[in-house]
């Protein structure tokens, strides 16, 4: 059964020229191609179907936030709150209290426009995360049990995994339910989306606490000023912090090694930019040097409750092995400041031009499960709103290559040794030329097949693809 798009009779949608998106519209993951290239991944376009697959009255839907905080998690909740009120009519929305946990352990959260008003102007989400808690058949049993027919999951990597194995289930108990990931992540760790919301506003704040660096540093004879940024596995915030700043002239991030002593080392380094320049900013992404912290502490692997490892404070342990090194050869007397601004630059509201992405992401996903998709993320590829397939986006992550233009323009930007060996730009080509994604000649044909949509649960002439649901 589908329904006509209630959008037809909304005086803002009803005059758009052509604001129906075509079944057929897709977006190519590669924009950049050689003559003979395959035609690639395509994913769905994303935006409102002229039919839709739920009945507004029928809708239930709900919301929930897990993982780490990000900027924009409550212009998210928002925005598909907003979206499925205003644009479908839906009025039965909750918000699930604290993480994947909550849709077994907690009380849901009422959701309605009145309630979500102004809640983008605040950091944090107000229907609260987690880490861990995730029981598949707990959580689809509430779904079941509350008669939710939407779900909407905002998250990271491992949330989006998560979102994968809930759809899966759902799937296997044969339930009418759509199942739609928003990815956050200020790592920006998420792969095929151009970037995830909040990242914008991450690299702004990290510009404060880089200035008070170079403030610090400028200001006392051998100054040196110590950043570190979030970055997991992937260095991206501090990419991008450092190429926006300028005054960083040393950017640190996992996926490029480095050390520390003897010719080409960290140390020669810092000491031949203090006799030119009196002064130095270190920019360093929590995830960099982790192997040479584990050499010197010798401790064990920790892991929180999702199983991430935990890292240990790199930012301080390399302000002190400079401090020690300048101390202990009387080479020169330096001042060094270390700021650590991560959870600050989290836990802050979006800026605007993340609160328009926050926007798009939100009413994409709803068209989409009003549209009858599930088993997608809501995402920007080459600059338009798409539907990826779960598999896409959990099958691995997003990291700086360093072999890459972009680190390229770092290096000649801050004028910093990329600390590479032969042997090391030799593995890292190798890396680059067989990537573990699964990109180039896939040409689904059909509309249900991994890679090019997500799936559709009904039988109706929107998609045909009844057989994915048995
Ligand atoms: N492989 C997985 N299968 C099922 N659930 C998972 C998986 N990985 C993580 N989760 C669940 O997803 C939720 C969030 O995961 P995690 O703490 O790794 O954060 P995230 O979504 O990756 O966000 P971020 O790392 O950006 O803060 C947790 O509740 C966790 O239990
Ligand atoms: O202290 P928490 O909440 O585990 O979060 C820390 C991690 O979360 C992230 O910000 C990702 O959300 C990582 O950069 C960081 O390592
Ligand atoms: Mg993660």
């Amino acid at each position: 059964m589908t329904y006509p798009n209630p959008l037809r009779f909304n005086p803002a949608y009803s005059v758009v020229k052509q604001y129906f998106v075509h079944l057929d519209d897709s977006v190519p993951q590669k924009i950049v191609v050689h003559k003979d290239s395959p035609r690639g991944v395509h994913f769905r376009r994303a935006g409102p179907r002229q039919k839709v697959y739920f009945n507004s009255d029928e809708v239930h839907a709900c919301i929930v936030t897990c993982g780490g905080l990000c900027p924009g998690l409550n212009t998210v909740i928002r925005e598909i709150v907003c979206g499925l009120y205003h644009m479908y009519g839906v009025n039965k929305i909750l918000g699930i209290d604290g993480g994947y946990r909550g849709f077994y352990s907690k009380n849901t959260i009422p959701l309605t426009p009145k309630v979500v008003n102004d809640i983008h102007k605040r950091g944090g989400t107000i229907i609260g995360t987690s880490r861990g808690g995730h029981d598949t058949s707990k959580i689809v049993d509430s779904i079941q049990d509350r008669g939710i027919n939407q779900v909407y999951i905002i998250g990271g990597d491992g949330t989006q995994k998560g979102a994968a194995v809930i759809y899966e289930e759902v799937r296997r108990r044969g339930l009418k339910v759509a199942v739609a990931g928003i990815p956050k992540t200020i790592d920006n760790d998420i792969p095929v989306i151009d970037k995830s919301f909040g990242f914008d506003t991450a690299v702004e704040e990290a510009q404060r606490a880089i200035n008070a660096a170079h403030v610090e540093a400028e200001s006392t004879e051998n100054g040196v000023g110590v950043v570190k940024l979030m970055g997991r596995y992937s260095g991206f915030i501090a990419m991008y912090a450092t190429l926006a700043s300028r005054d960083v002239d040393l950017c640190l991030i996992p996926e490029s090694p480095f050390y520390l002593e003897g010719e080409g080392g960290l140390f020669e380094f810092v000491e031949k930019r203090l006799k030119e320049s009196g002064h130095m900013v270190i920019v360093i992404a929590e995830g960099a040097g982790q192997e040479l912290l584990a050499e010197s502490l010798q401790s064990a692997d920790q892991k929180d409750a999702s199983g991430n490892k935990l890292l240990r404070d790199v930012g301080l342990w390399i302000s002190h092995k400079i401090k020690e090194h300048f101390a202990k050869n009387h080479k020169m007397d330096i001042t060094l400041k270390y700021i650590d601004p991560t959870y600050m630059i989290r836990a802050i509201p979006s800026n605007a031009s993340d609160n328009v992405y926050c926007t798009l992401l939100a009413q994409s996903a709803v068209h989409g499960a009003m549209a009858g998709y599930t088993g997608f993320t809501s995402g920007l590829v080459n600059g338009r709103q798409t539907y990826i397939p779960f598999n896409r986006i959990t099958e691995k992550q997003n990291m700086v290559v360093i072999t890459d233009r972009m680190w390229a323009r770092l290096l000649s930007s801050t004028n910093q040794p990329s600390f590479l060996g032969p042997k090391d730009l030799a593995e890292a080509k190798k890396q680059e030329e067989h990537p573990t994604g699964l990109l180039d000649g896939e040409n689904c044909k059909e509309d249900h097949q991994p890679g090019h949509v997500g799936t559709m649960f009904n039988s109706s002439a929107l998609l045909g693809c009844l057989n994915c649901m048995q």
